[in-house]
Parts: structure tokens; sequence; C-alpha cells
């Protein structure tokens, strides 16, 4: 038993703890950007082929769970990459909502051409199919010809006249840079390398470049050597996005360190999907709901409603009969089991009474 005395003290404590103000709670929260990329990303490496209604469903389901910028497909080759071949349905599919973006990867002119000549098909009053296209190159060269079928400099150049043509056409233009840490076929890449590119990107009109590590291999330490020789070298932070593959565990704590450099724009892919088809060894994007669970009551606000984004990432590795790559979905999951089953048991429990009741 307390004394009165260490009783009122223990009280005092307790109100000036609650009086005491929250600096998350109060203080303004800065808005950190996800791009969803998880039907893009996501499933270009599927094994199996997903229809375009699946991809539709999922990115409706995306926006429902509040997430407001989703990779939606890609204009490239379907003989390259058949995963990607049905696109152009999936944005007829989708339900789009205006305010929103759902951008779309271009490798090349044609890429160009085949996504104007469908928004061309749509009427004014329409919300467009998309408003904006992603180009993308590699800091290695071995990477973008295995990727692309041409070096960095080829690829530059033909970007350049894409990214000229879709700025004047009203879209915005957004750019990836692939193998930031290491490629995957000539190992080790110079961050000065990745500091060229960007800025040749940024020099071509791109809004923002995203910094992919492709090969998922980079850790606080390499990302942090890369993002300072990048900002030291030019670059604001607010050009630059995070694109992390989790092959090793390190997305979340990558995406951590790029908060400290200024970065506030990040790629994720629900249920941790995804993969480049010419980055071998690679497994999926940082999950959406890890880095939306990271960042849940920080310094950070971001879009999305965790617990519906982690039933998204729950019914797309369902339907995609894979096991979910996000912690935190595995996690909420068997939460939900549970919760699930304790209901079940008390509705059980109710019924049971009742016939005891009754008899
Ligand atoms: C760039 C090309 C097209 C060059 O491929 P190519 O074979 O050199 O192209 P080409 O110009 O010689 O044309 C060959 C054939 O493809 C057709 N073609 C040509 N272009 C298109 C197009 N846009 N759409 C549809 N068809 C196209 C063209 O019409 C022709 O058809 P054919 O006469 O033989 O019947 C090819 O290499 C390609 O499509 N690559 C895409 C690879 C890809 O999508 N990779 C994954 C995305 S990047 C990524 O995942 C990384 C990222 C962004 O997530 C960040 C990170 O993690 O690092």
């Amino acid at each position: 038993m307390f004394s009165r005395t260490a009783a009122r003290s223990i009280l005092q404590r307790r109100a000036l703890l609650a009086a005491r103000p929250r600096a998350y709670a109060t203080a303004a929260r800065e808005h950190v950007r996800i791009v969803e990329v998880g039907p893009r990303d996501g499933l270009q490496n599927e094994s199996t082929v997903v229809s375009p209604e699946v991809k539709a469903e999922l990115i409706n389901r995306l926006t429902k769970a509040g997430l407001d910028i989703i990779e939606s497909g890609s204009f490239v080759s379907p003989k390259w990459v058949p995963q990607m071949a049905g696109t152009p349905e999936v944005l007829k599919l989708m339900e789009r909502q205006k305010g929103l973006h759902y951008p779309v990867l271009v490798p090349n002119m044609k890429g160009l051409e085949l996504l104007l000549d469908l928004l061309s098909q749509q009427s004014k009053s329409e919300v467009p199919y998309t408003d904006e296209i992603a180009v993308f190159t590699a800091a290695s060269d071995a990477f973008s010809k295995a990727n692309t079928n041409c070096t960095v400099a080829e690829s530059l150049e033909r970007l350049s006249s894409v990214a000229k043509r879709a700025i004047k056409e009203g879209l915005r233009v957004r750019g990836y840079v692939s193998v930031v840490i290491d490629c995957p076929y000539s190992g080790k890449v110079d961050p000065v390398k990745v500091k060229g590119v960007s800025q040749a990107l940024l020099d071509m009109g791109c809004y923002e470049v995203s910094l992919g590590d492709t090969v998922g291999t980079g850790n606080p330490t390499t990302v942090d050597r890369l993002l300072r020789t990048v900002i030291d070298g030019g670059i604001p932070a607010s050009k630059l996005a995070g694109h992390f593959h989790d092959t090793y565990g390190m997305g979340v704590a990558n995406i951590l360190t790029a908060l400290n450099h200024g970065v506030r724009t990040f790629d994720s892919a629900v249920g941790g999907l995804g993969g480049c088809p010419f980055s071998p060894g690679a497994t999926g994007n940082v999950a959406t709901e890890d880095v939306l669970y990271a960042l849940r009551g920080s310094q950070y606000e971001t879009p999305g409603d965790l617990e519906a984004v982690a039933e998204v990432g729950t019914w797309i590795s369902k339907t995609l009969k894979r096991q979910n790559a996000s912690r935190v979905g595995r996690a909420l999951e068997a939460r939900r089991a549970r919760e699930q089953l304790e209901k079940e048991r008390e509705n059980d429990g109710g019924a049971a009474e009742l016939i005891a009741a009754k008899l």
C-alpha cells in the first residue's frame, strides 16, 4: 500500500504526464509521398499471367485503401515483358478518380505513341487514363542493355525525345535510374555515375528521379554514401525518390536513411510484390504495409490506411497463390484470424447460453 504522500505524488506525476505536449500528435507532420508500384513492378515478374480484370481490381482496391499514386502498367514491348501486355485494357477497366495519379512506364517513342493514341480516344470530360509517364534507364551499361537493349547514353538520347514530346502533350514525366548500388551483371556502381544519370533525366524535364536499388543489396551505409554523393553533387532531395527492393530485408532501413537525407517520396508495392525480370536474384519491392507501419506515429504522415492496404496485400497474395512478402501484412493477417476466432467463440458461447437458458 502507498502512503498518502506517495499516492499524491504518483497522481501529480500522472497529471503532469497527461498534460505534457505530445510532440508528434500536435506538431504538423511532414508528408511522405508513396508511389504504389504493385500493379506494375509488382506484377511484371509474376510467373502466372495476371488478367487485366485482376490488375484493374488491384488498382481499385488500392485506391479504396487510400493510396493516391498508383503505377498502373507499362507500354513496353510485349515480347520483352509479356506480363504487362494488357495495360491499355487495365487502364480502360479500372475506376479512375480525379486528382489521383496513375503513372505508366514508357521505354521509347513507340510506347509513348501507343499511349497517346489511347488517350486520344477519350472524351474531354473523362478522367484521363493517365497524366504521367515514367521513363527508365540505369547506372550501368550492362543492366541497360539487358533491360532495354541499349547503353545508358543511347537510352538517355532516346528518352530525351520521349520526355520532350510527352511534356508537349501535357503529361508529367518521372525518371527512374536502376541499379544505383549494385548491378547484377557488372558489380558495384559508382554513386558519381548515378548522380550524372539522374541529372541528365532532370535536364530532359523529369520532375523527379526515383533511385532504384534494383537488386536490393543496398544497406543504410551504401544508401547513405549514395545520397551524400547525389545531393552534395547538386541534386536537391526534393527531386529524388527512393525505390528499394527488399531482397536482403533492408528496404525499410534504407527508407529511414533516405528520410534523414530529406527524401520524402518512396516507391513500394503492396504485399512486397515485384521484381525486375532482368535483375536475377532480386525479390520484390519493399512492402507498402511495412513502410506505412514504420512511419506510423512518427513525425511523418503518409497516404493509405494500413489495415485496408494490408487486406489488399492478403487478397493479391492469395489471388497469385504466393506467400504475402510483407512481414506487417502477415502479422495483421494472423491478428485478423485470431480476432475472427474469438468472435466465433463468443457467438458459439452466446448460442450455447441461449440454449441452456431455454432448457
Ligand atoms: C525498349 C525495348 C522496346 C527495346 O527492345 P528492342 O527489341 O530493341 O526494340 P525494337 O525497337 O528493335 O523493336 C522490336 C519489336 O518490339 C516492338 N516494340 C518496340 N517498342 C515497343 C513498345 N514500347 N511497345 C510495344 N512494342 C514495342 C517493335 O514494334 C518491334 O516489333 P516487331 O517488328 O518485332 O513485331 C525493350 O527492350 C523493352 O520493352 N524493354 C522493357 C523492359 C522492361 O519493361 N523492364 C522492366 C521495367 S524497368 C524496372 O523494372 C526497373 C524499375 C523501373 O522498377 C526500377 C528499379 O527497380 O530499378
